[in-house]
């Protein structure tokens, strides 16, 4: 049985004020009954690590570089974020492919290099309105999975997140049916490609709009194991309720 995961992407959103945030997430939240992580920018991550020690929340990175160290300035390796206490790193956000022209040989180049240095991988994929439109969903994540997910993974190194482009930020959400859609046919890929054990392991996470008054229904969806946040993680009066569900919500086969 897959253990959900609420995960919230805090994007490039806080200074030191907002460990409060965090503090008041792991007060509200308790115990669970799913997993919990926080992707701070890498700014926070130490002391966000540090706030979260002895509570139910993880913390995770929001990018790597696909080298273990070097002359890459500006860029933080894997290692680098597993030394602040980070076990997770979301790899391929829609907004990194559009920001830094990221490739899906890039991102499963860092996502090899995440599991190396012993994180958890959460590799996103998602199509555009445009690709939407024009009938191309399926194909365009068939080719984001194919191309970013590295050949050596497991059920504790790699996560999935299907992101719509067109849903992030934006208020719009895709019909429960279009969600059941896509996480069924990245199910199907990933047993196809690494067997029913591995397949059915993987974690598949819902992104693009998540909010308290929408997340049950969200849930309900088969293969929906959990959500990758971003507006609505950063108070903790909004995440804690989506917490909340997810962990209130029915185990998918
Ligand atoms: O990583 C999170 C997603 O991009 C979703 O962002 P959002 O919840 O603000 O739409």
């Amino acid at each position: 049985m897959r253990r959900k995961l609420a995960a919230g992407n805090w994007k490039m959103n806080g200074t030191g004020a907002a460990l409060a945030e965090l503090e008041a997430l792991a007060q509200t939240i308790g115990t669970p009954g799913c997993d919990v992580l926080i992707c701070p920018p890498a700014t926070l991550l130490h002391r966000a690590a540090r706030a979260a020690q002895g509570s139910a929340i993880a913390i995770g990175g929001q990018d790597c570089h696909a080298a273990a160290s070097g002359a890459h300035t500006g860029d933080v390796s894997a290692a680098m974020l597993a030394d602040t206490g980070a076990s997770h790193v979301i790899l391929g956000h829609s907004e990194r492919r559009a920001d830094h022209g990221e490739t899906d040989a890039q991102v499963r180049l860092k996502a090899q290099a995440a599991i190396a240095a012993g994180l958890t991988a959460i590799v996103c994929v998602g199509e555009t309105l445009a690709q939407r439109d024009a009938g191309d969903t399926l194909a365009v994540i068939g080719a984001q999975l194919a191309g970013s997910v590295p050949d050596a993974v497991t059920g504790a190194t790699l996560v999935i997140a299907y992101e719509p482009v067109w849903a992030i930020g934006t208020g719009k959400v895709p019909t429960l049916a279009q969600i059941g859609e896509v996480h069924g046919f990245i199910r199907a890929q990933l047993t196809d490609r690494f067997g029913m054990q591995t397949g059915a392991a993987v974690r598949l996470l819902y992104g693009g709009s998540v909010k308290p008054a929408n997340a049950g229904e969200i849930f309900a969806v088969g293969d929906v194991d959990g959500a990758l946040v971003g507006g609505a993680s950063l108070k903790a009066a909004d995440f804690a309720p989506i917490v909340a569900a997810l962990a209130a919500s029915r185990a998918h086969p």
